[in-house]
């Protein structure tokens, strides 16, 4: 395949494109350990089989909480900046679905860069389900699409998916340890070619390819 396209060595800093921009480690952890407690009530809330005055007492609780949190809020859009990732690619917005830090109805994943591209490990519980017992094949997708993305930008050319194609190779279960690996397999103009494949024991269990279009910043 042809390298025509070039990693962007010199994206402009997102600041001066308007961008809020907010580093990682500079979350409170207060946030951080709100959020993975959230994500434990949506999945206690998802299964609970709980006496209905519990439930009115928790429902309570929960309006009270949301009294508390719900003042002043970062713009839609915001992205935070993960410094592990080297160079001016480790942007992402911060409220992403599938892997924003500050969003309790992601999962909890985390892709770090790896040898080739990037990988992460994430279980999901009951709340990812579609067919009984299994993740909803419409999140997978997701997280492929995430994982794509991912290997796309961490190699310099971060873009949006023009394209994303998803073979389903096996039932992909909740509650074990998946593993998901992207990485760029070739680039032709402002094209990136990626892959990325779900594993579970080690098994493919499904895979992704997808081609991502580099927008032209300015600057
Ligand atoms: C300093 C940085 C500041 C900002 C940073 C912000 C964020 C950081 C970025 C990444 C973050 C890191 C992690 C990744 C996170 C998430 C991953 C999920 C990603 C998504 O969730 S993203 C949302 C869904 N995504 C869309 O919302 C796209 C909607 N869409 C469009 O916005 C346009 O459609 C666009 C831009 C794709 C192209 O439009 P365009 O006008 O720029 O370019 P054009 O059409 O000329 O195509 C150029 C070449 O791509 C080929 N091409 C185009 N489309 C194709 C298709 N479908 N199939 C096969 N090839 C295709 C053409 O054939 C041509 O190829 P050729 O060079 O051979 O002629």
């Amino acid at each position: 395949m042809t390298v025509e396209a070039q990693p962007v060595s010199e994206l402009p800093d997102p600041r001066s494109l308007g961008f809020t921009v907010v580093a990682e480690d500079e979350l409170p952890a207060e946030l951080t350990a709100l959020v993975d407690r959230v994500r434990t009530l949506i999945d206690a809330v998802a299964h609970t089989e709980a006496p209905a005055a519990d439930l009115a007492a928790a429902r309570r609780l929960v309006e009270d909480a949301v009294r508390r949190v719900d003042g002043e809020r970062r713009p839609v859009g915001a992205l935070v900046q993960r410094t592990e990732f080297e160079g001016p690619v480790g942007y992402g917005t911060v409220t992403n679905i599938v892997e924003g830090p500050t969003n309790p109805a992601a999962p909890p994943l985390r892709l770090e860069q790896a040898e080739q591209g990037v990988r992460a490990e994430v279980t999901l519980g009951g709340v990812y389900q579609g067919p009984p017992g299994l993740v909803h094949g419409g999140w997978i997708a997701a997280m492929l699409d995430q994982a794509l993305g991912s290997a796309s930008a961490a190699a310099g050319m971060p873009g949006l998916t023009a394209n994303l194609t998803v073979d389903y190779r096996r039932p992909t279960p909740l509650d074990v340890p998946l593993e998901i690996s992207a990485r760029v397999t070739g680039t032709e103009r402002r094209k990136v070619f990626v892959s990325a494949e779900i594993r579970h024991n080690g098994e493919v269990t499904a895979e992704g390819t997808a081609i991502m279009v580099q927008v032209a910043l300015p600057g």
